[in-house]
């Protein structure tokens, strides 16, 4: 498993305390707003005995005594009870209240902490981790961590009735309340084995909600995959599989829970027994009378419902730590790309260089040992302003590596890319996507208008989104959409074709006015001509505009004044194509393949033609 796992060891009880104080630091206002609510609670609930011994004492009595009740001793005995009655409610409503503001706010405060980390961290963190684990951490685990806030201001507020409890069985016996109070370290014992006991069944229920979730969005991303090719059994009994080991992880976890609650449980209860019997003893010589016994005894059960309070609590803890420690693991995750405070040159054409750039990716062998890949191996470039370069490579051969170093989605692990001369690190944050744009390989498209795609929130107004649209050769066909510009196109831009995707994603990027633009395999899925008219449209409209595009068709290859040839991760050479041609064997033998293809692809059009 590649997730996000939590460090192993560490004392359950210690964790989950530092993991409430952190939540109680961060809603210090709602929560003293809950506890005092349940502190309000408790009090009321020790009082009511009291309030209806008064008014039994003061109205219901002397009203039997008279045979008759007046209207004053009727109003009296209402009053005190309703207004028992009002504050018990109010102290209810405060703790269910605030305590819900309290649990939803560090909810929502975590999930935006861990979404906003996702985008601080660098691609090469988030290529090792899948995004089923991503969507549980910002999800599932938060709201393990924080559920622990329902029962915590209870528990806090009715430590009072607790508190009452005990001073009064003091005040009767001491000796039998502390008979009666041998049962906390019992309690204390049966929670800590507890934990000890549910911890790691926690921990793996969490990971397997995890892995439940990156099945589910692995499945429904291959939706097409899936279908087309006639998977859907493998799927649902790979997805069937996987959802069985959560369940079975989730009976585990409620098993243990059922093992250890009726203990935990029944432990006052023992007290109470533990009470009567040394009680009834002590009765028998005389050194109590049965009131007082039973006095301690009930005063014992009253202090059970804090007890059980505490025990709810107590419960949370382990799912609480191990939802922390998942979270804590992608706010901690380090990696975060620092930035410098430099500024790149505005206003002209931006000139890109590496030097002795190397990168590899982290992944694992089949028995899950880290290990590297080198993807790109000591490359020295140097693009000038202005020119158009395609980078040319067999499959595999770190092409779309180059272009995301070109523009430092990822840093490399040695060696410094340039941009104008200025090292990428130094350049301050949001600097480089200023001046640069990439296009991915794979396009990707919000569920959003037209507009909105191609302007990505910037304030354009439609000349200029229109304009972009034309450069990339989208304007024809967005302008045959029923909407327009404010046609949506569904999610991932379902709505179109995978070359008008392209052209979408080509304009959004076309639009920023990049000083240096990088087409990875961008227009992929647009027609060979189309293509090249749209490349030389880029290359008319941005004299200002150093391209860089990874080329997979001899059409593009032949609009760059330069081309870089790369095979496994290293610049082999550079020059222009006759250049090349002449003396790079590996770059001869792949233009003649995509050569071949070029005229197999026009004989094939043209017969079609023939035959209409
Ligand atoms: N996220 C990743 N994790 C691990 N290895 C990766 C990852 N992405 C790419 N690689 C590896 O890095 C090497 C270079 O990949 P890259 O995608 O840069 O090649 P490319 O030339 O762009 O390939 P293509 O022409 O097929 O798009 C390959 O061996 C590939 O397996």
């Amino acid at each position: 498993m590649t997730g996000v796992q939590p460090p192993p060891g560490g004392s359950t009880l210690r964790e989950g305390l530092a993991v409430v104080r952190r939540g109680i630091a961060g809603q210090r206002g709602w929560f003293s707003v809950a506890v005092l609510g349940a502190t309000v609670y408790g009090v009321m609930t020790g009082l009511t005995a009291w309030a209806i011994g008064w008014t039994v004492q003061e109205a219901v009595a002397p009203a039997i005594a008279a045979g008759r009740a007046t209207g004053a001793q009727l109003w009296f005995v209402g009053g005190v009870l309703s207004a028992v009655v009002v504050v018990n409610v109010v102290g209810v409503i405060g703790r269910r209240l605030a305590g819900g503001i309290a649990m939803y706010n560090l909810g929502a405060q975590y999930r935006r902490d861990v979404t906003r980390q996702y985008l601080r961290l660098p691609l090469s963190w988030h290529h090792r981790h899948p995004s089923g684990q991503l969507l549980s951490n910002a999800n599932a685990d938060v709201e393990a961590t924080w559920n622990i806030f329902a029962p915590l201001p209870m528990a806090i507020g009715v430590v009072v009735m607790l508190a009452f409890g005990i001073v009064q069985m003091l005040v009767v016996d001491p000796f039998l309340a502390l008979v009666g109070l041998t049962v906390f370290p019992m309690l204390f014992a049966a929670n800590v084995a507890f934990q000890r006991a549910m911890s790691p069944r926690m921990t793996r229920a969490q990971q397997l909600r995890a892995d439940v979730s990156e099945v589910a969005h692995e499945s429904f991303e291959a939706a097409l995959v899936v279908k087309s090719l006639g998977r859907e059994d493998h799927e649902t009994e790979r997805f069937r599989a996987v959802a069985d080991e959560l369940r079975d992880a989730n009976i585990e976890v409620g098993r243990t829970r059922g093992r250890f609650d009726p203990a935990i449980e029944s432990i006052p209860t023992l007290g109470t027994l533990a009470v009567l019997l040394v009680g009834t003893h002590r009765v028998r010589s005389g050194g109590l009378t049965a009131a007082e016994v039973v006095q301690v005894a009930y005063l014992f059960s009253i202090t059970a419902f804090p007890v059980r309070a505490l025990g709810w609590v107590l419960g949370e803890l382990p799912r609480s730590v191990v939802g922390w420690r998942r979270v804590s693991a992608v706010l901690d995750a380090t990696g975060a790309m620092a930035h410098g405070d430099r500024h790149l040159p505005r206003g002209r054409a931006s000139a890109v260089a590496a030097e002795s750039v190397s990168y590899a990716y982290e992944i694992e062998t089949e028995e899950g040992q880290p290990t590297v890949n080198p993807a790109v191996v000591d490359v020295t470039l140097a693009i000038p302003a202005g020119a158009t370069v395609a980078l040319v490579g067999p499959t595999g051969s770190g092409k779309s590596t180059l272009a995301n170093l070109l523009m430092r989605l990822v840093d490399p692990d040695s060696g410094v890319v340039l941009i104008d001369e200025v090292d990428l690190r130094e350049v301050r944050r949001g600097g480089v996507s200023e001046v640069a744009a990439l296009v991915p390989q794979q396009t990707f498209l919000f569920d959003d208008t037209v507009r909105g795609n191609v302007t990505l929130g910037s304030p354009h107004d439609d000349a200029t989104v229109w304009r972009a649209l034309e450069v990339a050769h989208a304007a024809a066909f967005v302008r045959r959409l029923a909407d327009g510009l404010d046609t949506r196109v569904g999610e991932r831009g379902a709505s179109l074709s995978g070359g008008q995707r392209q052209r979408v994603a080509l304009a959004r990027a076309v639009i920023r006015d990049p000083q240096l633009l990088i087409l990875d395999d961008a227009t992929s899925a647009v027609d060979p001509s189309v293509e090249q008219a749209i490349l030389s449209r880029l290359r008319a409209a941005s004299s200002g505009t150093t391209v860089v595009v990874v080329a997979y068709r001899m059409a593009t290859v032949l609009l760059a004044d330069e081309v870089v040839y790369v095979e496994e991760g290293h610049v082999v050479d550079h020059g222009t194509h006759a250049e090349l041609l002449g003396r790079c064997a590996g770059y001869e033998g792949l233009v003649t393949a995509y050569a071949r293809e070029a005229a197999e692809r026009a004989a094939i059009t043209s017969a079609e033609e023939v035959s209409r």
